[in-house]
């Protein structure tokens, strides 16, 4: 079975929203250690903690056969998953069946070079890269151990595979306010799209204080934007979090990710797995549910595992408890972005 039998087989939550958007984070390593996701020392998870590939597989088409069409592949840095292109091989079966729509990724494009053609054969079409900056030193500081001509070839590599690319920038108070057009007209040379989000209070050991003094509303952001450009708000939604407009004069669109300063949750139809096989099934709540004992208990039968999966849906918030509003950061969550994959 590769489509969803009955309506009673899609996956529905208690506000009545339809979760047909997968979020999975493979790995929880990373090449980078990007200040406002992870300390420089993190520690990660022992391998033997991770599900196979195998396991991710098995996971990912019980997800499908219940109706998610969207898939999009996540981490830490999800192309230093060791033999992660065997996976995205895997899953181009449901491209192929039409059970699945679209097959993506969230990177931070370091292996892209490497990785931009077998991804596009798998049936890869789009992919979301995070670059904050376009000034060496300072993507060198930001991601503490990565290299921007690296992330650069990665780009341009995907797009020669014909890989869409969008870039997503976090947007960081004195850190990158002065590149705004820079990166725009960057996207715009390139026909990029392009997406600012807003700094998320994330992982404990990530300084407070220093946190509250990144944090740069989009609504400021968009403000300096039209002093240049003219701006024409767009109405269409990705079901996502992010608000679109159109730069007339270079014809691009951007995107916004305010999910501190602006409510999207009514429309949500996403739900986050970790690579240890837990289910997040809101980015800005705790709770979470365990599906790898699922998985594992029985391999020649899905129906524990479907049953985990229903049980977790069943649970899913209305929404987050993020709140920027008090000095201290309220609603901060322990666990690091690179935990559930964004
Ligand atoms: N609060 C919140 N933030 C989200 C959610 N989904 C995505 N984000 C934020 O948006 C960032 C960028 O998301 P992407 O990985 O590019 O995925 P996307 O926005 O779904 O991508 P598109 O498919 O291009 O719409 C994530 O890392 C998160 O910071 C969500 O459901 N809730
Ligand atoms: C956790 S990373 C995982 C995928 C990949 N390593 C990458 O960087 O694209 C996914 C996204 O989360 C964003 N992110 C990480 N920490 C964040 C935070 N505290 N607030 C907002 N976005 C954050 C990153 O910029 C990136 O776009
Ligand atoms: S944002 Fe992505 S690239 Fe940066 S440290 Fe986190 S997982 Fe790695
Ligand atoms: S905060 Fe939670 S409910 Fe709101 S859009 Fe994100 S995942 Fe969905």
């Amino acid at each position: 079975m590769t489509q969803p039998d009955t309506a009673s087989d899609l996956l529905i939550d208690p506000f009545q929203r339809r979760v047909n958007y997968l979020r999975l984070s493979v790995t929880d390593r990373c090449d980078f250690r990007c200040v406002y996701c992870m300390s420089e020392h993190m520690t990660f998870l022992p391998k033997v903690e991770l599900l196979t590939l195998e396991e991710l597989d098995r996971l990912c088409t019980a997800f499908i056969h219940m109706g998610v069409e969207k898939l999009r592949i996540t981490g830490g840095e999800p192309l230093v998953r060791k033999g992660i292109m065997t996976f995205f091989e895997g899953m181009s079966r449901h491209l192929d069946s039409g059970a699945l729509k679209e097959l993506t990724l969230t990177t931070n494009g370091s292996q892209l070079a490497r990785f931009a053609q077998p991804l596009y054969d798998a049936g890869v079409r789009r992919v979301n890269v995070s670059l904050d900056t376009l000034d060496n030193d300072k993507f060198a500081d930001i991601t503490r151990w990565g290299r921007l001509p690296q992330v650069l070839k990665g780009i341009e590599a995907a797009q020669n595979a014909g890989l869409r690319v969008k870039l997503n920038a976090v947007a960081v108070k004195g850190f990158n306010d002065g590149e705004l057009f820079d990166l725009t007209q960057f996207c715009a040379e390139r026909d990029m799209d392009l997406t600012f989000i807003e700094v998320m209070p994330m992982g404990e050991d990530i300084e407070n204080a220093a946190r509250l003094g990144q944090f740069w509303s989009l609504k400021d952001l968009r403000n300096d934007l039209a002093e240049r450009f003219t701006l024409t708000d767009l109405s269409e939604r990705s079901g996502g979090p992010a608000r679109y407009v159109r730069v007339e004069e270079t014809g691009q669109k951007i995107g916004f990710i305010t999910p501190l300063s602006h409510n999207f949750c009514e429309s949500c139809n996403r739900v986050r797995v970790t690579c240890t096989g837990e289910i997040y099934t809101c980015l800005g709540q705790e709770g979470k549910s365990d599906l790898r004992n699922a998985l594992r208990a029985d391999t020649n039968s899905n129906e524990p595992l479907n049953a985990a999966i229903r049980a977790a849906i069943g649970l899913k918030p209305k929404g987050h408890d993020f709140d920027y509003s008090r000095q201290d950061v309220a609603g901060r969550m322990t666990r690091h972005m690179s935990h559930t994959g964004g």
